[in-house]
This record gives C-alpha cells, structure tokens and sequence, in this order.
C-alpha cells in the first residue's frame, strides 16, 4: 500500500528541500564504495598493523581482500546500566563471525554519557556535545579503513544519533545497530515520580527516596521508561537499522544473543563482497527519515528527537525541519501509552505486540513508507512480526498481532489514543520552540499566565520549597542553550513543577533548554530558538510579563505591545560560571561554535 498522500507530500517536499546536498552526498558515498573492499586500498605494513595482535586464522582472512571484516564499534561502560551488558558482546561477535566464515575486530571505543547519572549536574553541560564527540570518536575507529560493514553498539541518548551521524558518515559501509535490550521491570515509573514528588515537598526522606529510586532502577539494561533510549531503539527498528524484533528483548537471555549472532551474520551477508551490498548512505533515505519521525509520534517519543533526527538527517545530506516533524504530527495518531505518556514501561510495550504491532498498524494503513530499504532486506513489512525462540533454541519471527494484546498500552490506527502525534512545533515573537503534547492532559495543552524568570533550574528548585510558587505562572529559564552551557536537559524542575501543577495551578515551563524525554506531564516550550546566549527575544522578557503557551494553535508569545516589545532590552548574563568545572573546560569551542537548536544543536554543519 502506498503511503497516505499527506505523508508523500511532506517526503515529496523534504525530497526536494535536500537535493543539492543528498546528490553530493550520495555521490561521495558511491566514490568511497566504488574503491572496493577496503583492505585492498592499505599498503602492507598498514595491513600488518592492523592484524599484528589477531590469531592465524583471522590474520590469513584479513590478508586477502575475499573474507568480510567486521569493524565493531562499542559504547561499553559500566556507568550506563544499558550499555554495561556490551561487555561481553565483542567475544560473542568475534565468534559469530567466525563461524560464519567473516572476522569481526573492535574498531574502536566511543564515550557514553549515563544522562541519569549527570542529571541536574554540571556534568550535563556535556551531555548534548556528547553527541558529535561520539560521532568523531566512531569515524575515528572506522579510519582505519580495515572494514567491510560496521556494528554499532550503543543503546542511549546521545549515543545512537552519534552513532548514525557516523554510520552515515561511513555510508559506503553497511552498518547494523546491536541492542542490548531493557531491564526487566521494577519499582513502577509513575510510583518512583510520585516518591520524588513527595521528597520535594519535604514529606520523605532521602533513605525513601534513594530506596524508590534503586528498586526502579535495579539492573543491567535499558531504564524501562520511554525516554531518548528507547525512543532511540523504536528509530533504529523502524527505520531498519535493527532485526526485526530486537529492540526490547531483555539483556543477558538466549534469545538477545542468538540476535546479537543473527546481527553478525547479517552484516557480514550484507558487504560489497556478497550479492546484497547494502550501504547505509544509500539504505537511509527521506522515506526512512519520514518513517523515523512518524514512529515518534505514533509513540510519544522523546523531544530530543527534535534535536538529533534534524542532526542525523543532515549527516545523509537530508534536511529535516521542526515544520517537517509538525505537519506529520498532525496525520499520525498516537497509538501507544508508555510512561511518560502511560503507566506501562517498555516491557510491557514489547508484550503487548511491540514494535511489529505498532508498524504492521501504521502500515495497513499507509501511515508509513513500505517501500524503504533496511539491513534485513527490501520494504518495512517483514519488520511487521512477533519475535521469539522455537524448540530449538532459533529464532522465529510470527505475524504480528492484528489486536493489541493490551489495548490500554497499544491502540488501533482505526481508535487511536489520540488523533495526533505527541510533539508539536511553537511559533511567536519569543521564537520558536518544540512541545511535547502525548503526556500532558488537554486542559493543559493552553497557559497562559505571569512569567517567572530564572537563570537556572536550581534558583526555580529553592524557590518552590521558599513556598514562592504557589500561583498560576509560566517559568522562563533561559541561557541553557548550546551556546550558553551546552543545552542541559532540566528535568530536575519536573517534581516541583509537577506538585504546583497537581495543586490546581496552571503551570508552564518556556526554556531554551532541553527536557528528557521522560520528562511529560508539565507543558513545557522547549528548545526555543534563537537562544538567549544568542540575543533571542527569550532575553527580553520581564517578570510578570503574561507569557502564552498555545499547543492547540501552536504558538509561543508574550502579550506585550509590539512597539514596546520590539525596543526592549535583551538580558545578557555572566557566563563565565559554566566555562569551568568537571570537564566544561574542554568544550569552550563547541559553545562557540555549536548550530541553533532548530538544526540540530550541532557543531558539525
Ligand atoms: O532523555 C531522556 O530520556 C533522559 O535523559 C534519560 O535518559 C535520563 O536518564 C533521565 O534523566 C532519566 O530519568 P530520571 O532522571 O527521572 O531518573
Ligand atoms: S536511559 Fe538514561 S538513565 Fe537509563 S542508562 Fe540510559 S542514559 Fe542512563
């Protein structure tokens, strides 16, 4: 089936909008291509170098330019309970390769930043820059040039669209992304926010709280919220950089490493080597951007999308637009209740039909494009499956559920939850900015109210337990874009503004700042651009200015006369604080630097 004629206008116009830059790139990724298996291309005490520490049979195998050599790149550590099972995943692979004829060897390493961890710390001043630190990091492994096809192993928030930015800079090369899979369940997610909510009003303590916070996040995996991580693998599923079904299977089981194997094998099959060639330069095109965006609408996925989808788009030569993520908002019905947005986790997603639900109903109904490329082969309907194991112990790939088996957590394209996507685009005289909709109840979705303005998240953190806040208000807390201090997520304010919103006053948060994508039920402005730090209309506004936040229509204003508005002062502050101190010193250059949110937020274009 086609897709619906609403989605092929926007691709027709995103085909369009990215043609100069999508042609050169394509052209530099079929250069790169054409120079054959790259190991060829190395003089010999390049090649010796690159197999000096290997054993015979993989040395014999790297000396010929026949056999497939796999580059792996791995954001293992141990401070990402996502990424911690990586350990043991190059062994694994190294072995798979091998026995299905191929060599696989760890390219290189990339950093991987738990946004948990540095959550309201200064360490999240790094974590958006992170990004492209990792995209540079990957490109740094792959230059070695010893490789046939690239496994990337990175599970979070800024690591999987670090990984495309250089998967796609790598396009000659197939590339497939290797999950590790969710945490089993623990302590629910709506039970650990309210524990959180009650310590910021004073009412536990923090033994209560570190004991909520443990039993939520108990193991090696994924956290189970629907956040940019799992936002990260629904994209990677859905746009067929992942097998069908291996997003949400959990860590450490038979089945996610018969998947992990089944991910070796398939990259080896899909080399110039082999009859398959599938470089990912070429299989990533506008159908499968548009396909990406149409998932996290169907989904509520993470706001930070907004921000690296544009980043990992443009690294494909495809420019991507918040108007472009807006107008499919509009067309793509919400289909699933995951916390933020619900009170399952993402465990229960994937039993009550998961991602092969979610995509074979988008397809029965034209809502996404089919007719795509992915690492598994031609068209997304193969990715429309119930994954398990048979009796032996292989994988086996059933016809997706046509009824959710969990109509509260996945709904039908025919009785949406809602009739739109989660994440709609704001325009005004303050700028323009992103909102996320699917967690936040519709008699929240307009504010209007005074402005109270912070320069951090903390100042708005002491006023609330000051008892300052207890009154309709909209917050503005500005200077955290990139420029500023690299675009923090602010998520620290989500207890507190969420006990005044449940004491019945009508609260909004405008930033130009980020939020984690398990951030949801407040409405908050995000991303506003152009940012403070830039001379933004963000900087104009006054205490007790009445600030209107519309998600209906779509608009971010201050109601002050235009004449006034327009000679106002723009704010500026002392950033000298953020220059230094765990790290921020070392990224001076990409707040220099670093693109409009709206772009990406990139120091790379
Ligand atoms: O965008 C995201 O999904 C968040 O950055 C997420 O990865 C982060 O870890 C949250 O901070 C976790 O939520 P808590 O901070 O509520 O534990
Ligand atoms: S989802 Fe967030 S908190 Fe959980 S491991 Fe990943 S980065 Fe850390």
């Amino acid at each position: 089936m086609a897709a619906d004629t609403r989605i092929e206008t926007i691709t027709r116009r995103l085909v369009e909008r990215s043609k100069p830059t999508r042609e050169a790139y394509i052209d530099r990724v079929r250069r790169a291509a054409g120079q054959g298996p790259h190991r060829s291309a190395l003089a010999c005490g390049n090649l010796a170098h690159g197999f000096a520490a290997c054993g015979p049979s993989d040395k014999e195998a790297l000396a010929g330019d026949r056999l497939p050599n796999l580059g792996i790149i791995t954001a293992y550590n141990d401070m990402l309970s996502a990424h911690q099972p990586y350990e043991r995943f190059p062994d694994m692979i190294r072995e798979a390769a091998r026995e299905a004829g191929g060599v696989a060897q760890v390219a290189g390493g990339v950093p991987a930043m738990c946004d948990g961890v540095t959550q309201g710390q200064p360490g999240m001043e790094l974590s958006l820059f992170s990004r492209d630190v990792i995209a540079m990091s990957a490109g740094i492994g792959l230059s070695h040039n010893m490789f046939d096809a690239a496994l990337y192993l990175g599970v979070c928030d800024k690591i999987v669209p670090g990984l495309m930015i250089a998967a796609m800079t790598f396009g000659h090369l197939p590339a497939v992304f290797v999950p590790a899979g969710p945490m089993t369940t623990g302590l629910p997610n709506d039970e650990k926010a309210r524990i959180r909510q009650l310590y910021a009003e004073g009412k536990v303590g923090r033994e209560e709280l570190l004991e909520a916070e443990s039993k939520s996040y108990h193991g090696p995996g994924t956290c189970t919220f629907y956040g940019t991580a799992n936002s990260n693998q629904m994209l990677m599923e859905i746009m067929g950089f992942h097998l069908p079904g291996a997003s949400f299977v959990n860590p450490n089981t038979p089945l996610r490493d018969a998947l992990t194997k089944e991910a070796t094998r398939r990259a080896l099959a899909i080399t110039a080597l082999g009859n398959e060639f599938t470089p990912a330069g070429e299989m990533i095109d506008e159908r499968s951007i548009v396909n990406g965006v149409i998932g996290l609408h169907a989904t509520g996925g993470s706001t930070n999308h907004t921000l690296h989808l544009v980043a990992m788009a443009r690294s494909a030569g495809i420019r991507l637009t918040w108007e472009d993520i807006s107008e499919l908002s509009d067309v793509v019905p919400l289909l699933a209740r995951v916390y933020p947005n619900g009170l399952a986790d993402v465990n229960h997603f994937h039993a009550a039909g998961g991602m092969g639900y979610l995509i074979g109903q988008l397809l029965s109904k034209g809502l996404l494009h089919n007719d795509v490329r992915t690492v598994y082969g031609q068209g997304l309907q193969p990715y429309a499956i119930e994954i398990g194991m048979d009796a032996a112990g292989a994988i086996e790939r059933r016809p997706a559920l046509k009824e959710s088996a969990e109509p509260k957590i996945l709904a039908t394209v025919d009785a949406p939850f809602q009739p739109t996507g989660g994440l709609k685009m704001l325009s005004g005289n303050i700028g323009n900015a992103v909102i996320k909709i699917s967690a936040v109840k519709p008699d929240r979705h307009v504010i209007e109210a005074p402005a109270k303005i912070f320069h951090d998240q903390q100042s708005l953190i002491d006023a609330f337990k000051a008892g300052e806040l207890n009154q309709d208000f909209v917050a503005v807390i500005r200077f955290q874009g990139p420029k500023a201090n690299g675009m923090p997520e602010l998520h620290k304010l989500t207890p507190s503004l969420g006990v005044l919103q449940d004491r019945g006053y009508r609260v909004a948060l405008v930033t130009d700042g980020r939020m984690s994508g398990a951030s949801g039920k407040v409405p908050a402005a995000i991303h506003v651009t152009p940012e403070a730090a830039d001379g933004g209309p963000i900087a104009r506004i006054r205490e007790g200015d009445i600030v209107r936040v519309d998600a209906v229509a779509g608009e971010l204003s201050v109601l002050v006369e235009a004449g006034e508005w327009e000679t106002r002062e723009t704010v500026t502050v002392d950033l000298t604080e953020n220059g230094f101190g765990m790290g921020r010193e070392l990224f001076a250059a990409f707040r220099a630097v670093a693109g409009p949110a709206s772009e990406g937020a990139s120091v790379l274009y």
